[in-house]
C-alpha cells in the first residue's frame, strides 16, 4: 500500500463494531481498521488520537506477541500500524458516513491523528497459492465463551449450570439490545459433537444477532447490521450459496432446497471448525476435553438425551480447540478477579510508578506470553501473582470476544491442493482458510465494569426466570427435542 498515494473512491465501508471502522479495498485484499471515539466529546476526540499510535501498536503487539502463541501462528495476522493523509481519511469517513448502522453512530471515526491498522482482508481466502474460481464465500462467527465457570469462588451455583451468553440474552432483550431471543448456546458450538454443532450453527442462522456474518465477495449477504437492518432470509441465502454446494446441478429447487443446502453450509462450517488448518499438521488427533459437568448449559435446547454418542471433544488443534484454551485462562472466574485486581490497585496507589514495570498496560513484548503461561493456581498473596492472574484474565476476555472467519472458495478442477486445505461435500469441494479477528488487549480499568455487569446479568436471569416458572411453560421440553431447522419468513 502505498499511503502517499490514498484514494478515497478505492475504498468502501466494510463493517464496525464497538471500538473500530473497517473498510476494505475495491480491489486488492485488504481493510483498514479505524479507531472509534464517543461522538458527544470532541475535545476527548482530540486527545485520544494523540494518544491513537500507541494504542494501535499496542493492539499490533498483543495479537502477535501474546494471542498468536495462545491461538496459533496460521490463525492470526496481527497486521500493522499505518499512517495515512489526514485529507484521505476525512474524505473516507465523510464518504462510509451514511453506511454505518444507527446504533453505532453513538461514536465517530478517528480523522484526527491518521493513523490506522492495516489487515489482509478475512473475508477473502488466505492461502493465497491457489486460483480462486468464483468469489469467495466467508462465514464469520463470534462465539463468546465456551465453557461454564469452574473456579470456587462463584457465589451463584446458577453460573455453575448457565452459560453466561444465555443469562445474558434476557438482560439484552430487556434493555432493547435485541428484538428477539437467541437460541444459539456458545456451549452447543464448543461441545465438538457435530450434532450439537449443528443445531448451535441453526440456532445462529435463525437469530444472527451479531453472533453471524455471511459475506459473498466481501460483501455482508446474511447477518445483522443492528436491530433494526438485518439481512435474514434463508431463501435468498440459498439462492447465493447453491453455486458453491451444488455448481453442476441447477435443477435443485423447491421446498427441500433451502434445507439441503442449508445442511451443506452446516456441515462446511463444522468441518472448518474441527479442522487443524492452523498448523496444517496431519497425524494422529488428540481430543481436547471439558468435564462434563462443564460442557453442557442447562438453558440450551439442545437436549442431552438424543445425543447420538456421548461427550465427544475438540480436536487439540482446531480453532475452538485453541480460543477455548485461552477462554479457560480465566480460572478463577471474574468473582475470584475482582479481589486480586484490588490487590493490585492498592499496591499502584502506593507505588503508582510500578504500573510501568509491571507492565500494566503494555509493552506487549514477547516475555509477556512466557509469564502468561504459567498455569500455577494457588494464590500466594504476592502482588506479582495478582497481576499475572489479572493478566491472564484479560487474555481469557480477549478471547470470548473475538471472532472465527471461515474463508471457503471453489476448487478449480485441475488443482490438488493438500488435503487438509479442502472440503469435500457432497456434489463439490471447497478450498478453505480459518483466522481469528478482534484480538485487542482488554483494558485493565475495565475489571469493575465487568464485574458490576456479572452480577447484573445473574440477578436479571435470575429474576426473569423466576417469574416465567410462574405459570411453569411447558413447551419448553418440546423445543429441547427439536433439532431441525424451522423457517420463518422474515
Ligand atoms: O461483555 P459482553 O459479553 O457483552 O461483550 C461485549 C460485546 O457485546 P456482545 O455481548 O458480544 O454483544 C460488544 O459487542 P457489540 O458492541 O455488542 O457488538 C463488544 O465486543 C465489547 O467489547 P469492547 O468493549 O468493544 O472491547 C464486549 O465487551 P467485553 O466484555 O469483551 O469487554
Ligand atoms: N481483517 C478483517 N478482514 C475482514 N473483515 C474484518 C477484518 N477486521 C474486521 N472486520 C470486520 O469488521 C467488523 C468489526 O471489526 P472488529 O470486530 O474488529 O471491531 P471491534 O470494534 O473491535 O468489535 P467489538 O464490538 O467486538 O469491540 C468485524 O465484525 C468484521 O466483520
Amino acid at each position: 500500500m502505498e499511503v502517499d498515494k490514498m484514494d478515497e473512491n478505492e475504498w468502501k465501508y466494510h463493517g464496525e463494531g464497538n471500538k473500530s471502522l473497517v473498510v476494505s479495498h475495491v480491489e486488492h485484499s485488504q481493510v483498514l481498521r479505524f479507531l472509534k471515539y464517543p461522538a458527544e466529546d470532541p475535545g476527548n476526540s482530540h486527545k485520544a488520537a494523540k494518544e491513537a499510535f500507541g494504542h494501535l501498536q499496542n493492539i499490533v503487539d498483543f495479537s502477535k506477541n501474546v494471542m498468536k502463541p495462545f491461538l496459533g501462528e496460521n490463525y492470526v495476522h496481527h497486521g500493522e500500524v499505518v499512517h495515512l493523509p489526514l485529507d484521505f481519511v476525512r474524505q473516507l469517513s465523510l464518504k462510509v458516513e451514511q453506511e454505518r448502522p444507527e446504533s453505532r453512530c453513538d461514536k465517530v471515526m478517528d480523522i484526527f491523528s491518521g493513523y490506522a491498522l492495516c489487515l489482509p482482508n478475512l473475508t477473502k481466502l488466505q492461502t493465497c497459492h491457489f486460483s480462486e474460481s468464483g468469489p469467495p464465500l466467508c462465514i464469520e462467527i463470534k462465539p463468546k465463551c465456551g465453557f461454564l465457570p469452574f473456579s470456587s469462588h462463584v457465589t451463584k451455583d446458577v453460573k455453575h449450570r448457565v452459560c453466561r451468553f444465555c443469562m445474558h440474552q434476557h438482560l439484552k432483550l430487556a434493555n432493547g439490545k435485541w428484538k428477539r431471543m437467541s437460541r444459539y448456546c456458545p456451549l452447543d458450538l464448543f461441545s465438538g459433537n457435530k450434532q450439537r454443532m449443528s443445531f448451535a450453527l441453526k440456532n445462529l442462522l435463525q437469530e444472527a444477532q451479531n453472533n453471524l456474518k455471511i459475506f459473498k465477495n466481501g460483501e455482508l449477504i446474511y447477518g445483522c447490521k443492528d436491530d433494526k437492518d438485518c439481512l435474514q432470509d434463508l431463501n435468498e441465502l440459498t439462492q447465493h450459496l447453491k453455486p458453491y454446494f451444488f455448481p453442476a446441478n441447477g435443477l435443485i429447487h423447491g421446498p427441500h432446497c433451502t434445507r439441503t443446502v442449508i445442511n451443506e453450509l452446516i456441515n462446511v462450517i463444522t468441518t472448518a471448525l474441527l479442522s487443524n488448518s492452523g498448523t496444517c499438521r496431519t497425524g494422529e488427533i488428540r481430543k481436547v476435553h471439558i468435564s462434563e459437568g462443564r460442557a453442557h448449559c442447562d438453558a440450551s435446547h439442545f437436549h442431552r438425551d438424543i445425543l447420538r454418542k456421548g461427550h465427544c471433544g475438540l480436536p487439540k488443534d482446531c480453532v475452538l480447540s485453541k480460543i477455548l484454551q485461552a477462554q479457560m485462562l480465566d480460572n478463577v472466574d471474574i468473582e475470584g478477579l475482582h479481589p486480586l485486581y484490588n490487590r493490585v490497585e492498592q499496591y499502584l496507589g502506593e507505588f503508582p510508578k510500578e504500573r510501568v514495570k509491571l507492565q500494566i498496560d503494555g509493552p506487549y513484548n514477547e516475555n509477556c506470553f512466557e509469564k502468561l503461561r504459567n498455569s500455577q493456581s494457588e494464590d500466594d498473596g504476592t502482588v506479582d501473582t495478582a497481576v499475572r492472574k489479572v493478566q491472564q484474565y484479560r487474555v481469557a476476555m480477549t478471547a470470548k470476544d473475538c471472532s472465527i472467519m471461515i474463508a471457503l472458495s471453489p476448487c478449480p478442477d485441475d488443482e490438488l491442493p493438500e488435503p487438509n486445505l479442502v472440503i469435500q461435500t457432497s456434489k463439490s469441494r471447497l478450498i478453505y482458510s480459518v483466522s481469528i479477528l478482534d484480538l485487542d488487549p482488554k483494558p485493565y480499568e475495565n475489571i469493575p465494569h465487568q464485574y458490576k455487569l456479572d452480577g447484573q446479568i445473574v440477578n436479571f436471569y435470575l429474576k426473569s426466570t423466576q417469574a416465567k416458572q410462574d405459570p411453569p411453560t411447558p413447551t419448553l421440553f418440546m423445543d429441547s427435542e427439536d433439532c431441525t431447522l424451522v423457517l420463518h419468513s422474515v
